[in-house]
């Protein structure tokens, strides 16, 4: 136990998490056209019902245990997105999921402390269990940030080896050590889980569409990240595939989040047919998954 006196740290309701529902995290990324598609209207509303449609199916596949709502996506309808958002938060953590809202936040110091409040603290609108931040302005301006998630029992993920294509000029330069932005953002995080023997609460976002090595990480680096807990995208749309995971990750493999959004998303509509296909399609990527992590 850590955080607070009642809350159970991130790291450890996430071990818990996989125990009980396995590696999948399931995105809701209501993109304009598969909100469409699924026969949702195009607005805030839309991304609501969008939003409560995944959690009800996850609930019903009861194969995964850990969503991600993607905030680009609410926040595109303004007040009336964040109000949608709040709802979606709000109904996935009562049912019992791990919600990692993904708004990759970061700033100066003084400024990510109130992104802490406003994403991480108790009873806050937009309470979530762990936040995906950038550390463009350095981790360390993510301290304050960092101690705020920890005496709240919430996670960070750090993005460090982004799936997309774009990252690699920036994220594969070299310090004067030779250690590559991507390494350092992790070595920095990873110092932070060192006092845990099972996973700690700030992690890493590790693309799994990259070569991790081009990206500065040895079998011996990736090691050192044993207590660090991997946010993985990149599957399905973007390329990257279940039986990948050993080869990318090697001895982080049996830790990573699995994370899955369009792919699965395609197979929903509104209504209760709609509903039942996007359960089964999280059923069937569970499925695919559990042969790769056990
Ligand atoms: O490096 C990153 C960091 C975050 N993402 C996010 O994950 C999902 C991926 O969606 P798919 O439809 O499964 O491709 C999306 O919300 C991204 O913003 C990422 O892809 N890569």
């Amino acid at each position: 136990m850590s955080g607070s006196s009642s809350t159970a740290s991130f790291g450890v309701r996430l071990d818990a998490a996989f125990g009980s529902k396995g590696h999948l995290c399931v995105g809701i990324d209501p993109h304009p056209y598969l909100v469409e598609a699924w026969g949702y209207t195009p607005d805030a509303e839309g991304a609501r019902d969008f939003g409560l449609t995944v959690i009800e199916a996850v609930t019903a596949s009861g194969r995964a245990g850990i969503v991600k709502p993607q905030v680009a996506f609410f926040e595109a309808h303004g007040s009336a997105g964040f109000r949608a958002l709040e709802d979606v938060l709000a109904i996935a953590r009562a049912a019992g999921l791990l919600v990692i809202g993904d708004a990759k936040r970061g700033d100066i110091g003084s400024t990510n402390d109130g992104y802490a409040a406003a994403w991480l603290r108790a009873g806050s609108p937009l309470e979530v269990d762990a936040l995906t931040v950038t550390a463009f302005t350095g981790v360390g301006a993510l301290s304050g940030l960092f101690d705020e998630a920890e005496a709240a029992g919430k996670g960070v993920f750090v993005l460090s080896a982004t799936s997309n294509p774009e990252s690699r000029t920036l994220q594969t330069a070299r310090s004067d050590s030779g250690a590559t932005v991507s390494r350092i953002v992790a070595d920095e995080v990873a110092a932070r889980n060192t006092d845990r023997t099972r996973l700690g609460d700030f992690g890493l976002v590790l693309g799994a569409t990259k070569r991790l090595d081009e990206y500065g990480f040895t079998a011996e680096s990736l090691r050192g990240l044993s207590t660090t807990p991997v946010l993985a995208p990149g599957f399905g749309f973007q390329g990257a595939e279940f039986s990948a995971i050993p080869h990318v990750f090697g001895p982080l493999a049996p830790d990573v989040i699995v994370a899955v959004s369009r792919s699965i998303l395609e197979k929903g509509s509104r209504g209760t047919l709609g509903t039942a296909a996007l359960a089964d399609a999280i059923t069937a990527e569970a499925d695919a998954l559990a042969e790769v992590i056990a």
